[in-house]
């Protein structure tokens, strides 16, 4: 039996880094996906590993069960349906497992994500030998939620193949779970989210979870139904950076300067929640949605301008709201900060024209450019060979 989870990456439209600290964030899936394929040799296969394979990046990675259950024996009594938290002792023993491997210098932040892997992996299937093949269409750590769409279809295949979730095995096609399955996919994905950010707010792993476009505060969810359309350019700087490290320099940002801090995510709370009443507020006409657009427009420059005081913008960042602001276009950082992907809302009356020039100038200084569908499906399953 084979099974095929996918689960999409994410833009946060406001409130990345104060989520964290407990302000309102608001986000929205993005149609590009992380697939993960999970199948059990069967006994003819004769093949008692752990074999974990990155088809894009042509890593693969084996350890013999036997070995696995050695390092990890405290993991057995595991209960897939109660998520619980990797210990700094579990932890340690994952990495000397991933260390057995040799890891590129320049995919090191690879290993992260291989020991999410193994902790998601023992804590929902146990000690059972299995093949998991991950393709994704998300550049990685570029703040479109990569780690958690990761974690998200990881933890949707397990559970799917476990004795916690039941579902229909001779459904055709993609899937959805149920929301009792959905709230367990969305916690394991959370336990795997805190090893690859430390202290993860938890909003890239429900949106991803449960897709749609929602406001989130202090790990509760609100869904979100646009009232208005809402068309926003992806610009990826493609300057690399590390979530887990921009998260927690602002929490020792927030040490030094508690005062100041709780201001600026004050701040963003209120832009978070302002922003989400204005996308939801039914638009009549092309005026109405005009007038929207300028106030969302004018949210996301005062984001940026507190992104900003936290300290994780960029000068490739910079250099995005420079270009865009030359056509009148409002830009903030999205995710992490610190270079990766930067949002420019696109007013629906803008022409055809103006966004390929927009385009150009910025894929001109090295940027790469895309416009993804916002507020899709979250994570979905499938089982057998059909897509
Ligand atoms: N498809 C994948 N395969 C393996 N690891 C992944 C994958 N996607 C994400 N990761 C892990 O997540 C890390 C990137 O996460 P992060 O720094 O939070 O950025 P983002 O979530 O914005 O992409 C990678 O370095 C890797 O450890
Ligand atoms: C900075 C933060 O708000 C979002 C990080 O998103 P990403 O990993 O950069 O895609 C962290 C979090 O909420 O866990
Ligand atoms: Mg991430």
């Amino acid at each position: 039996m084979e099974v095929r989870a996918r689960a999409p990456g994410k833009i946060i439209i406001a409130g990345e880094h104060a989520v964290v600290h407990g302000s309102t964030a608001v986000a929205a899936s993005v149609d590009l996906y992380t697939c993960v394929s999970l199948r059990f040799p069967t006994p003819s296969d004769n093949d008692d590993s752990l074999k974990f394979h990155l088809k894009d990046l042509d890593l693969e990675f084996s350890w013999p069960i036997e070995r696995v259950k050695e390092a990890l024996s405290e993991l057995g009594s595991c209960a897939p349906s109660s998520p619980t938290s990797c210990s700094l002792g579990t932890m340690k023993a994952i990495a000397a497992l991933v260390e057995e491997h040799t890891i590129p210098e320049a995919n090191i932040g690879l290993a992260a994500g291989v020991s999410a892997f193994l902790w998601l992996y023992i804590s929902i299937q146990g000690y059972k030998p299995g093949n998991v093949v991950i393709t994704s269409e998300l550049p990685l750590g570029s703040g479109l939620g990569s780690s958690a769409s990761f974690c998200v279809a990881l933890a949707g295949a397990l559970l799917a193949l476990s004795d916690s979730v039941s579902l229909d095995l001779s459904h055709e096609g993609w899937l959805m779970f149920g929301e009792s399955e959905l709230e367990l996919v969305n916690k394991w994905a959370f336990e795997g989210e805190k090893i690859l950010h430390g202290k993860p707010s938890g909003i890239d792993n429900t949106v991803s979870t449960y897709g749609n476009m929602i406001k989130f505060k202090l790990g509760d969810l609100t869904r979100i139904n646009a009232g208005m359309p809402l068309k926003m350019l992806i610009t990826n700087t493609k300057v690399g950076r590390n979530t887990k490290a921009l998260v927690a320099s602002v929490s020792e940002r927030t040490v030094r300067h508690p005062n100041a801090m709780a201001s600026v995510f004050s701040a963003v709370d209120s832009i978070s929640n302002e922003l989400a009443t204005i996308i939801q507020s039914p638009a009549s006409d092309d005026f109405a949605i005009t007038e929207k657009e300028e106030k969302l427009e004018e949210l996301m420059e005062m984001n940026q301008g507190l992104l900003q005081c936290m300290g994780v913008s960029h000068s490739s960042i910079e250099t995005v709201l420079r270009t865009t602001l030359k056509y009148k276009l409002a830009s903030k950082l999205t995710g992490a900060g610190g270079g990766g992907c930067v949002l420019t809302l696109l007013p629906t009356l803008l022409s055809e024209t103006i966004v390929g020039r927009v385009i150009s100038e910025l894929e001109a200084c090295g940027f790469q450019c895309l416009l993804a569908g916002i507020g899709g499906k979250g994570v979905q399953i499938c089982f057998g060979g059909s897509s």
